[in-house]
């Protein structure tokens, strides 16, 4: 597999947070409106996505009709977003909020439409605001992935991060009050 993606090799160790969620429960959904992730977005993915041992992440993800690509496969952009969602989880094994920064994908092998795509994210260490990330995603043999992703995701402030942009959220009000909570 090919990648020219350079994971530091001096990244500093990371530490699970005392509150974050335990291996096997599911992630709180950060925003129920998220395309990836949000339970009530209209026309998203709605992954489901589980904290695992140690530093990872895990989501399935069935591959439907519309998402299609190329003839009878998943189209790229697709397959982006739902790692950009994935990998974006992995931060919050060990602290606040981060948002992604660069995300690059090497695509092994196409997915069919009508597969179970398995979705994994391991937090491989930070540097000062930066958190590497790698993705792996594969449609029934671990051994064989279809595609695998590199990210690096910088933490902020999510209150500051946000603030000039909530009046555009679908749900604004309850962001706006979300926010303003000491
Ligand atoms: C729980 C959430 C799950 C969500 C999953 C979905 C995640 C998303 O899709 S988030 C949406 C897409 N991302 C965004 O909108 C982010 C847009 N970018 C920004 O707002 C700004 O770049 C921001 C705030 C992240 C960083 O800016 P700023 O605070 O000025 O920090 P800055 O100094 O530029 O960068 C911090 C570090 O990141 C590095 N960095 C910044 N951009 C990049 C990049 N593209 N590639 C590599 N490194 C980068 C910088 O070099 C710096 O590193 P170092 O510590 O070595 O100096």
């Amino acid at each position: 597999m090919k990648s020219g993606f350079v994971v530091p090799t001096d990244l500093d160790p990371i530490e699970r947070h005392p509150k974050a969620v335990g291996p096997g429960e599911r992630m709180r959904m950060h925003n129920h409106m998220c395309y990836g992730c949000g339970e009530d977005s209209p026309n998203g993915l709605h992954l489901e996505i589980y904290a695992g041992e140690g530093f990872t992440i895990r989501a399935s993800m069935e591959v439907e009709p519309h998402f299609e690509g190329g003839p009878g496969v998943l189209h790229g952009g697709i397959l982006t977003t739902a790692f950009d969602d994935v990998m974006g989880m992995a931060p919050l094994l060990v602290g606040p909020s981060a948002v992604t920064v660069h995300l690059e994908v090497d695509f092994l092998r196409p997915i069919p439409v009508g597969s179970t795509l398995e979705l994994s994210a391991t937090l491989l260490g930070r540097q000062r605001r930066k958190l590497y990330t790698e993705g792996v995603a594969h449609i029934g043999d671990p051994d064989q992935p279809v595609a695998v992703a590199h990210a690096i995701f910088v933490s902020i402030n999510a209150r500051e991060h946000f603030a000039e942009h909530l009046d555009k959220s679908q749900i604004s009000d309850e962001y706006k009050q979300r926010l303003s909570r000491p």
